[in-house]
């Protein structure tokens, strides 16, 4: 069953056609006449459908900052029957209070496989995270493992929006607004309460999520670098409108102030058969990002890397960073090239999408995922600092990974679960033993 579902996902996944660029007022109608011209509420809305605003942001904010979509629907949002608490499941939410805030250095193997069927919602499992979901600041990082599809099942976060990272297995992501195809290498975008669920196209999918509560990614500014450069705007992908017409029992379990609620439909709420708008899902693919750093000497701080940033009410501090490190040539000159020791202010979760990091010689694997909690000291193991240190200096491409960075500002503190987790590695303070002393007065 599984497999053939898989199958139909991955033909449909093939076919996908996009509408492109970062914030643009995107429309698209699946069925000619859909959408109504010249207004968005129309005393009858075409074809009969109804019309319904979702909004992303408070109908007053500054126009740079307000997104908003309008949906044309066979049936109204409204008509649902209550909610009811469900089982959380291994999903955790901020204020995350089950652990006290932790400075040690942490590192974790891939989440394990899951036992018997397991969907991505199922499959979700948190990390840690910090802020507060009612008060719309913070992030949490989920891992997720799942070998099936949702299956009558949709899923939406009231309380953020969720960056998802595959690293193994594509995904089919069935949104409101139409479908999108996430395969490892590339992110995918889900806004706040846009209702979606995950389809496989392989037999198992692994990856990573940021639900960032905060203000929603954005671009960065450039400041100096120009009009162009790190992630291009045209480059990131939304869909097209796409809708299903299906009666029958659908669960609906919506992510509220921490808890998950569920209700039980009597159609599909991805019947959206037309919509305009700026509140949309979206993808990208890494390898587009255009890498900018150093030509002459040392290496830029990593948010030189930043896809996507999610201000906070304080300006250059990030609520969290997206951070990307791609493929690139290394030339400085009479420079220690991988990333340097440091300790920060800021707290970083890092995972790895596929091959190795130039800062880890052994230990940070792809699925796994290591924290620098604010200020930790860190930086390259002692294999690294010794190879780096005695490298001829000759231009170096590095394209043997990829790796990210959930950068925030303030320190996240663990669930139990991670905190407790058979995949936590134990001793990962021993890759910087051995740092012998050179010091010579
Ligand atoms: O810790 C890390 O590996 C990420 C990182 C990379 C870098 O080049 C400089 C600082 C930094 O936090
Ligand atoms: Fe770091």
């Amino acid at each position: 069953m599984t497999g053939t579902a898989n199958e139909q996902a991955r033909k449909t996944a093939e076919g996908l056609v996009y509408a492109t660029g970062f914030g643009n007022e995107h429309s698209s109608e699946a069925v000619p006449g859909a959408l109504p011209v010249g207004r968005n509420a129309p005393q009858r809305a075409p074809l009969g459908l109804y019309a319904e605003q979702l909004s992303g942001s408070a109908f007053t904010e500054p126009r740079a900052t307000n997104h908003r979509s309008w949906l044309y629907r066979i049936r109204p949002s409204a008509a649902h029957p209550p909610f009811v608490r469900a089982e959380p499941r291994a999903v955790r939410s901020a204020p995350f209070t089950e652990c006290v805030p932790d400075p040690n250095r942490l590192r974790w193997n891939p989440l394990p496989a899951p036992e018997g069927p397991t969907d991505f919602l199922d499959g979700l499992w948190t990390l840690g995270g910090n802020g507060d979901a009612t008060q719309r600041s913070g992030m949490a990082v989920h891992l997720y493992h799942a070998n099936s599809a949702m299956d009558r099942r949709v899923f939406s976060d009231a309380d953020g929006e969720l960056l998802i990272v595959p690293e193994r297995g594509g995904l089919l992501l069935r949104t409101e607004l139409g479908l999108l195809r996430a395969v490892p290498g590339e992110v995918a975008l889900i806004p706040r309460g846009v209702r979606f669920r995950v389809e496989l196209l392989d037999a198992t999918a692994r990856g990573y999520v940021c639900e960032n509560y905060g203000q929603p990614f954005r671009l960065p500014d450039l400041g100096p670098i120009g009009a162009n450069g790190l992630a291009n705007a045209r480059d990131f992908r939304a869909p097209v409108a796409a809708y299903e017409d299906v009666e029958g029992p659908v669960e609906v379990v919506n992510k509220f102030c921490g808890n998950l609620w569920t209700a039980t439909y009597d159609h599909s709420p991805l019947d959206v058969v037309a919509w305009h708008g700026d509140h949309v899902p979206y993808v990208y693919d890494l390898r587009c990002f255009n890498v900018i750093g150093s030509i002459s000497y040392d290496h830029p701080d990593p948010s030189i890397f930043t896809v996507l940033t999610s201000p906070s009410d304080t300006p250059g501090l990030a609520g969290v960073d997206f951070v990307v490190f791609a493929p690139r040539w290394l030339v400085g000159e009479d420079t220690f090239r991988p990333p340097y020791f440091h300790r920060n202010v800021m707290t970083e979760y890092m995972g790895l999408i596929e091959g190795a990091y130039d800062a880890k010689a052994e230990g940070f694997v792809p699925g796994g995922g290591s924290l620098h909690n604010m200020m930790s000291a860190h930086g390259p193991d002692r294999e690294t600092f010794d190879r780096a240190s005695a490298a001829e200096l000759v231009p170096q491409k590095i394209d043997d990974g990829l790796a990210f960075m959930f950068e925030t500002r303030w320190p996240l503190t663990l669930t139990a679960q991670a905190r407790d987790a058979g995949h936590l590695q134990r001793g990962y303070d021993d890759v910087w033993q051995g740092l012998q002393r050179h010091f010579r007065p």
